[in-house]
């Protein structure tokens, strides 16, 4: 019996059981990339730091950039329902809260309304400035973590920059109390490089669930159990020969994009 042509369309049958809806070409690219572990991950951003003399601020302003950008491909500006285009930044204590800081300037000069909560502040100049930057961009700075209502009523996204690749163990306050109410939100999640909360490697059945992935530098392996609309890698700055030596496979990012979406 012949396959009827739109039964044929399906009959690819992509290997990646958690990302149904991947057409052919996106999931022979995405079969290609490599899943990272803990270490692996904190070994090549050591090493892109070490071998490659990039600093920190260099990757991060890179990195923040991205997960702006796949903010507005996912949720562009002029489809926001809720005016002005807010959007809520939370920010952690390590470079994942540093991303989410460039996001958010970057978001603002895209034309959203971001406000960002900021609860643990390190002492380091770096965090400082790009606080200073968002301050002189006028974006507001929340004390507390609004109620659940609230962040539905207002805001149109959330973006998760608590935890990276470097979260470790059960949640400690003030970040319990924030994650669990963004499992009570109905608003979109846009998590920065891992949800937080998630086991780096194995996630969490009773996480927070995001509607947006933003992986940089290569997923991590947590990322099998991301569910949402939106997986997008990011941070275009791996050197080839980076990739070369960890077998990443990344994809070639299109043009000039500084994301790539997966699924
Ligand atoms: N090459 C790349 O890919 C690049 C990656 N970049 C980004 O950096 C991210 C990794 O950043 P990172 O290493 O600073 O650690 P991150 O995950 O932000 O958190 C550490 C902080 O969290 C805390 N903490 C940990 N566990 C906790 C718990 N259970 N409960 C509460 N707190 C806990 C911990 O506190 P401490 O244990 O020190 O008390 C520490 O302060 C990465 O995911 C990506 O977003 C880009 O910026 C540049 C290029
Ligand atoms: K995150």
């Amino acid at each position: 019996a012949t396959v009827p042509a739109r039964r044929a369309a399906h009959t690819h049958v992509c290997e990646h059981t958690y990302t149904p809806r991947l057409t052919r070409q996106a999931c022979s690219m995405a079969q290609s990339v490599r899943y990272l572990g803990q270490e692996e991950a904190q070994r090549i951003d050591e090493e892109l730091s070490s071998e490659y003399s990039f600093s920190v601020d260099q990757l991060m302003e890179l990195a923040g950039l991205s997960c702006a950008t796949a903010v507005t491909k996912a949720y562009p500006v002029q489809s926001l329902l809720k005016l002005p285009p807010r959007v809520l930044v939370i920010c952690g204590p390590g470079n994942n809260g540093g991303d989410g800081l460039v996001c958010a300037r970057h978001l603002k000069l895209f034309g959203y309304e971001p406000a960002v909560l900021y609860p643990k502040r390190p002492n380091k100049q770096l965090f400082q400035n790009l606080t200073t930057q968002c301050e002189k961009m006028e974006i507001s700075f929340l004390s507390e973590m609004p109620e659940t209502d609230e962040v539905d009523e207002v805001y149109n996204v959330v973006i998760d920059a608590i935890f990276g690749f470097s979260f470790k163990g059960a949640v400690r306050e003030p970040f319990a109390t924030i994650l669990s109410s963004l499992k009570k939100i109905s608003v979109p999640i846009a998590s920065i490089d891992i949800p937080s909360g998630w086991g780096v490697e194995n996630g969490a059945s009773d996480g927070i669930q995001p509607d947006l992935l933003v992986s940089l530098t290569a997923p991590k392996k947590s990322a099998s159990h991301f569910q949402g609309r939106y997986h997008y890698l990011g941070g275009r700055f791996v050197l080839p020969a980076l990739d070369r030596k960890y077998g990443l496979n990344l994809p070639q990012y299109p043009g000039t994009e500084c994301v790539l979406r997966l699924n």
